[in-house]
């Protein structure tokens, strides 16, 4: 097996060190297309007919966007936006569209997040809370890592008094193929801090995310 240069792709996925890699890979997008191209004869479809013709090239160019969470850091994407402020009250953050991709077939994970956290000291700009899910959702994952990422890179960017996120999903390789279970949600949560120590503000957090949004 050769392992990839790129060390975001080979380490600990909870280990937040990697997340600045900008390197680029070194197979090229001619080399990805090859490899489409041969999968499509695989499939035992003809690559050069009119309609697959630059199936290769839309399939790599797909795929690089749904994963385009690897050249992305949490750095460049907060942009400064994390504030000094004397609040102390859950900020959350629910009903975040997720679009990822499981990392055992290549299929989406479609679902949407709910984030919270009880700040000491410091706020962030409440975009950003979506923008850290959809840098690790733009990744090949699992829910759970996914889900713990995104709740130890708040824990870690902002020292709050406790982080919540609970990742609602379906997965289109449990629906579409193999046990074929349409319907099925796979709910998973990771909580930091007070939410992890205390029950009632767990509950108030679980309260919130479940009763019906005014809005969606
Ligand atoms: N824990 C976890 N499992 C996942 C996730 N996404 C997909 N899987 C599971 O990964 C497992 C891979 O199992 P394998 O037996 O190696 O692969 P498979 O033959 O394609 O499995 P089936 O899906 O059961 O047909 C399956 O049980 C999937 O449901 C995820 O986000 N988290
Ligand atoms: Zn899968």
């Amino acid at each position: 097996m050769t392992l990839s240069t790129r060390p975001d792709l080979n380490s600990n996925p909870q280990d937040l060190s990697f997340i600045s890699t900008q390197q680029q890979p070194k197979v090229t997008e001619a080399e990805m297309m090859q490899a489409v191209r041969k999968l499509l004869i695989g499939l035992g479809e003809n690559p050069d007919r009119e309609g697959l013709q630059n199936t290769p090239k839309r399939v790599v160019k797909a795929l690089q966007f749904l994963t385009k969470g690897y050249h992305e850091s949490l750095d460049e994407l907060l942009n400064g936006a994390v504030f000094t402020e004397n609040a102390n009250e859950m900020v959350l953050v629910r009903d975040i569209d997720i679009f990822s991709s499981c990392e055992h077939h290549i299929l989406p994970i479609i679902g949407r997040a709910h984030v919270a956290y009880i700040p000491n000291g410091k706020v962030i700009g409440l975009s950003k809370i979506a923008r850290i899910c959809e840098m690790y959702a733009r990744r090949l994952q699992v829910q759970e890592r996914l889900t713990v990422q995104i709740a130890d890179a708040l824990q870690g960017l902002l020292k709050p008094h406790g982080v919540a996120v609970v990742v609602e999903a379906t997965h289109m390789c449990m629906v579409m193929r193999g046990v074929q279970k349409p319907g099925s949600w796979t709910v998973t949560s990771a909580m930091r801090g007070v939410f992890s120590e205390d029950a009632r503000t767990r509950e108030e957090f679980m309260n919130l995310i479940r009763h019906k949004a005014y809005f969606g």
